[in-house]
């Protein structure tokens, strides 16, 4: 039987037949038990290469605790390049702590986070910084900087260690200009209103320009018009090939723009559903109160209203 060549039978699983590189390699003794050990490596790393590290996120397992306060109690899902995921629950179930945790800024009990395949703790923090940005729920407002100075701090992660190229003025523009807060540019950000910090801040993630966008309540402080415009540019991020999750008490929001709704309930999830199948079941409403019920627009937009 002529050996089977290795791009062809080792490729896609372990490869049974002997005589190959594998047998060379393990040498003469043990030879046929060796080999195998060696194919079935060479099989394992290539089937992870092809197969899981294509995930671009993965939340495993993960608890967390506040001293002796269970918060977050083996939460699992994973997520891809595409989705914006609504991270939904009542004040307090968890959404910013699991944030911090995914984000790295918190370290899990037990359990992991990886990043296309690899754990967390084993990307250089560097590194991390330029594959995931992270808009918490607030930071302190008293920065002694300008509002086009806060939006470069987005750009560290690229950046050489003191100067920004034209590339990042470019993203820094453009992240400002998406969010509307370009003619705040020179303004000091502490004496910006609640809403045009909030549109900075935004812009910040968005000039890190990092594949995974984790926003804490983005749109709190914002008005109307800004809310839309805020979670169409998330949408638009999503569509473009990046993952966004966003926490958000605001379920109508969720409902029109996002692809997917996780809602953490008693340190868990206690639902992950499409935004198509949250329509059809509304169970899952009931978490956040009993007053709340589900209708359909003129437009055929589902639409959460309360009684
Ligand atoms: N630094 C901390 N030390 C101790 N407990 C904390 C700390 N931060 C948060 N907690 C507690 O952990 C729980 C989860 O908080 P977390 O901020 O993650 O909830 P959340 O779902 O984001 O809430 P909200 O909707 O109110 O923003 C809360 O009960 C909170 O009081």
């Amino acid at each position: 039987m002529e050996p089977e060549p290795e791009s062809q039978g080792c490729a896609e699983r372990p490869c049974l037949c002997g005589n190959d590189r594998f047998a060379r390699r393990a040498g003469t003794e043990n030879t046929a038990r060796s080999a195998a050990a060696l194919r079935f490596r060479a099989w394992h790393r290539r089937f992870r290469l092809n197969h899981v590290s294509s995930r671009l996120l993965e939340v495993k397992s993960v608890s967390f605790s506040y001293g002796s306060r269970s918060i977050l109690s083996e939460i699992s899902f994973h997520a891809d390049e595409g989705e914006f995921v609504a991270l939904l629950g009542i004040n307090g179930s968890g959404k910013s702590t699991l944030l911090d945790v995914i984000s790295g800024f918190r370290t899990p009990a037990s359990g992991e986070v990886k990043l296309r395949g690899r754990a967390q703790p084993q990307w250089r923090r560097r590194e991390l910084a330029q594959q995931v940005s992270h808009l918490p729920q607030s930071i302190h407002a008293d920065l002694p900087f300008t509002a086009e100075q806060l939006v470069g701090m987005g750009r560290y992660p690229h950046t050489d260690r003191w100067f920004e190229s034209g590339e990042d003025h470019r993203h820094i523009r453009a992240a400002m200009e998406r969010t509307s807060c370009w003619t705040h540019r020179h303004r000091a950000f502490r004496s910006l209103s609640g809403g045009e910090r909030q549109r900075v801040l935004v812009a910040a993630c968005l000039a890190q320009d990092a594949v995974v966008m984790l926003l804490d309540e983005p749109s709190t402080f914002l008005d109307i018009e800004q809310q839309l415009h805020c979670f169409n540019i998330l949408r638009d991020e999503a569509q473009a090939g990046k993952l966004c999750i966003a926490a958000t008490h605001d379920l109508n929001l969720a409902l029109t723009y996002c692809t997917r709704l996780i809602v953490l309930a008693d340190g868990a999830v206690a639902y992950d559903l499409s935004t198509a199948d949250a329509h059809q079941d509304k169970s899952w409403l009931r978490l956040f109160s009993k007053r709340l019920d589900m209708a359909t627009t003129p437009t055929g937009a589902p639409w959460v209203w309360y009684q």
